[in-house]
């Protein structure tokens, strides 16, 4: 069974003359420990997408199904606990706590749900992660590639489902993002997480499993084990 599956994902914006149809009857399957890159053209509806799977936006239309369960039945209050509890999430500005630690910045989601850290998988997060060193620092203090993979970190400590990251590399230099994305490609192989990744970078595509293309709200390519060259190939088919 997949992870996530989405069927006829509808989302519509705004009415009338100033109606968008930001997604327009997408169907995707997402396998476990699996990651996957979605990419597209500016508004072409990634971010819309990746709202929608992950909860934090209701489709128009359309069934989504989480680890067995439909989100778009759920009540706004479980669906929140499921975003806490079962779905990470890396933004491309980090969004960490300027007031804490890495380390509480790590536990903040865990700490809010009331949920206890698991120690063993909370340092073997930070290990994986590099971050050992890092722990008693504030996000000032460090580095914006150290900064993402605290990000990282606090996606993963609580062993969601899914991890959603929204163009993770995007504020990263090409060295820093090589740390992140070699990062959660590991976080899938070596930890089985499973982790869907927006991002315009073929170079960061090149680290997923499998890059799905969109095209004005609809799927428009799917490509498995990418290189750099097929990613570039295929965007520029989808251009001509
Ligand atoms: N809250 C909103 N209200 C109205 N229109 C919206 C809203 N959010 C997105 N849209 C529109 O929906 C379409 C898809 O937007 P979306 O942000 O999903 O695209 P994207 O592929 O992520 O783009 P980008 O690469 O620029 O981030 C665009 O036409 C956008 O203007």
């Amino acid at each position: 069974m997949s992870k996530v599956s989405a069927r006829g994902l509808v989302k519509v914006y705004g009415q009338g003359d100033t109606l968008v149809r930001a997604l327009d009857g997408v169907d995707v399957d997402l396998d476990g420990a699996h990651l996957t890159a979605v990419m597209g053209p500016s508004g072409s509806g990634k971010s819309t997408l990746m709202h929608c799977l992950a909860g934090l936006d209701r489709a128009t239309a359309g069934t989504i199904v989480v680890d067995g369960t439909e989100i778009g039945r759920m009540s706004q209050r479980r669906l929140t606990a499921l975003r806490r509890t079962r779905v990470g999430f890396v933004f491309q500005s980090y969004n960490l706590v300027p007031t804490l630690t890495a380390e509480e910045n790590i536990t903040l989601p865990l700490d809010i749900a009331r949920a206890t850290v698991d120690r063993a998988w909370f340092d073997e997060v930070v290990a994986a992660v590099g971050l050992e060193n890092r722990l008693h620092h504030r996000p000032a203090e460090l580095s914006g590639g150290q900064q993402q993979r605290v990000a990282c970190a606090r996606a993963l400590v609580s062993r969601p489902s899914v991890v959603f990251a929204d163009e993770p590399t995007g504020n990263l230099d090409s060295r820093s993002s090589a740390e992140v994305l070699g990062f959660l490609r590991r976080s899938v192989d070596e930890l089985g997480q499973t982790v869907v990744m927006v991002t315009h970078d073929p170079r960061a595509a090149s680290y997923a499993h499998r890059v799905l293309f969109l095209a004005d709200g609809r799927i428009a390519g799917d490509l498995m084990d990418p290189t750099q060259q097929t990613v570039l190939d295929a965007l520029g088919e989808m251009a001509s």
